[in-house]
């Protein structure tokens, strides 16, 4: 069964469950600051693993010491769903141990 669009009530649920995350234009996403550029290459490589793991990708940016993550789901048509929240939650149980915030 395709995933479906979230209504604008699940979406705002689901936010207040993920501080620092926000809806932009129809994307789920978050900006990570790192302590240095080689710890901001780490996190991007292990969301890739878990974006392949999850078949789920994000746009990823590195920056010197950023890294940011703009997800929907292209499958329903560009709109944010569940499959972007799990991203999302999966994310933010592996940040920390980057030294993110
Ligand atoms: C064939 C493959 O499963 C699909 O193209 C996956 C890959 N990654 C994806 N990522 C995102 N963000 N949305 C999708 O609909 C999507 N679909």
């Amino acid at each position: 069964m395709p995933t479906q669009p979230l209504s604008q009530k699940e979406i705002e649920d689901r936010l207040r469950e993920l501080p620092g995350w926000s809806v932009d234009a129809d994307r789920l996403t978050r900006t990570y600051r790192l302590g240095d550029h080689f710890a901001a290459t780490a996190l991007v490589v292990h969301v890739a693993q878990i974006q392949q793991e999850l078949d789920h990708h994000s746009d990823l940016t590195l920056g010197y010491n950023t890294v940011a993550l703009a997800v929907n789901t292209h499958s329903a048509g560009g709109a944010v769903t569940e499959k972007d929240f799990e991203l999302a939650d999966r994310v933010e149980r592996i940040a920390p141990g980057h030294g993110a915030n």
